[in-house]
């Protein structure tokens, strides 16, 4: 496909996406009714869609329509009305001439300054980050609107960072450790053939975001430790190569545990999945993680559809069930055991506010240590914070 051809599917995609269809069942649906576009043009095409929904707010100067939001980026990647105008030149599969207007769109003299263009997110959801962030926020929003980097962890069981750099490197992709972790490579070159190649194959590495990494680095040494929103179990993982613990997982939706056991098989770990019932018998446990729905903020360069769909009551919901949560976990922590409350969230009300709100009900409880991870640092904006119950003197 030529790069103009690219253009006309993302439009073809984001116009599916803009009515209702999620964007990766829209790419799915756009490449099943074009079998000519090789694997290249899915991911340039996905690229493109990507970069449109993460600068949305920006890019919709023109109408929220598939069109407006791809010439915008097409004028985010060249410099120049002839470039652009070359690209729309409506010749075989390119999308159509540009009129009058949208020429006058490509590079207006001055931006618009509302807080939907400016923070690429909508406006309440801007206001939410300037209360939390204060300063940092104009920086960490646009941060987020830039693409994810690949992180990966090493297992160290399996061996070293080194080991894994060279094997990566003997199928082409080369990654460098990076400072957030001490388990983390980035990788900086070719990326889509991690899946791949023998280092992840073997188990020697594992996908995981950086800042993630250095969270489950962080967690205190526990005999007992149990993963209480597990979900894919990247967590418990990435705690149990570091740790001797016996580990465990519960998730309220068991459904999404189902990749927790070939993974902890690869990585070589015995992880015992727990029902809600379960999880009381086996109680007390020294250290229980509480890796709790959010609004996934943090990680709005890797889902940044999740930042347009996000309503005020899907938000407030989310704050009941984080409280809910904690206050279901904290009576399996032993008596001199934490409770780890952690979020991918980069708003004050999912994380200093809940930590608040739970010790200011929680007669004992009280917040021992608390970090930010800002999207600033490399990887994903996280929260984690470790809730304890100081011996009675
Ligand atoms: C942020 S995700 C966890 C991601 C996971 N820890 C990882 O590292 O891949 C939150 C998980 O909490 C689960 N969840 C939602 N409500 C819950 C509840 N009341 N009790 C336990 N888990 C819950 C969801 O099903 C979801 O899998």
């Amino acid at each position: 496909m030529t790069p103009a051809a690219r253009l006309s599917a993302a439009i073809e995609v984001l116009d599916q996406y803009l009515s209702g269809t999620a964007a990766e069942k829209a790419l799915t649906n756009w490449a099943r009714r074009s079998r000519f576009a090789g694997s290249k043009d899915r991911a340039a095409v996905r690229d493109i869609v990507f970069d449109c929904l993460r600068k949305r707010g920006s890019y919709a100067r023109l109408g929220l329509t598939g069109r407006g939001l791809v010439i915008c980026h097409a004028a985010a990647k060249n410099t120049s009305v002839e470039e652009v105008s070359n690209l729309f030149s409506g010749e075989g599969h390119a999308p159509s001439l540009l009129v009058a207007e949208e020429k006058a769109a490509l590079f207006p003299a001055s931006p618009t300054e509302s807080v939907e263009a400016v923070y690429n997110m909508p406006e309440w959801l801007g206001e939410e980050l300037k209360t939390s962030v204060g300063a940092d926020a104009e920086a960490i929003a646009s941060g987020l609107t830039e693409r994810a980097a690949t992180f990966l962890r090493v297992n160290l069981s399996r061996g070293s960072l080194q080991n894994a750099i060279d094997l990566l490197a003997k199928d082409g992709v080369t990654a460098i450790p990076h400072d957030l972790a001490k388990t983390a490579l980035e990788v900086v070159e070719n990326p889509r053939k991690v899946a791949a190649s023998t280092a992840y194959m073997s188990g020697l590495v594992e996908l995981q975001d950086a800042a993630s990494q250095s969270l489950c680095e962080g967690l205190p040494a526990a005999n007992r430790m149990l993963d209480y929103c597990a979900g894919g179990g990247g967590k418990v993982l990435a705690y149990g190569d570091g740790n001797k613990a016996a580990l465990f997982a519960h998730d309220a939706k068991p459904q999404r545990l189902r990749d927790l056991g070939p993974r902890a098989k690869r990585a070589g770990l015995k992880v015992q999945v727990l029902t809600t019932d379960a999880c009381k018998t086996s109680a007390p446990f020294d250290l229980v993680l509480c890796d709790v729905p959010c609004s996934g903020s943090g990680a709005w360069r890797r889902s940044p559809e999740g930042k347009w769909a996000l309503t005020h009551d899907a938000f407030a919901d989310l704050l009941l069930v984080q409280q809910e949560i904690l206050r279901e976990a904290a009576p399996l922590v032993a008596p001199d055991g934490v409770l780890a409350f952690a979020t991918c969230s980069v708003f004050k009300r999912e994380n200093e506010d809940q930590i608040a709100k739970f010790c200011d009900k929680n007669d004992g409880w009280h917040c021992s240590y608390e970090r930010r991870y800002s999207p600033l640092e490399g990887g994903d904006g996280f929260y984690i914070a470790y809730l304890t119950r100081p011996e009675p003197s």
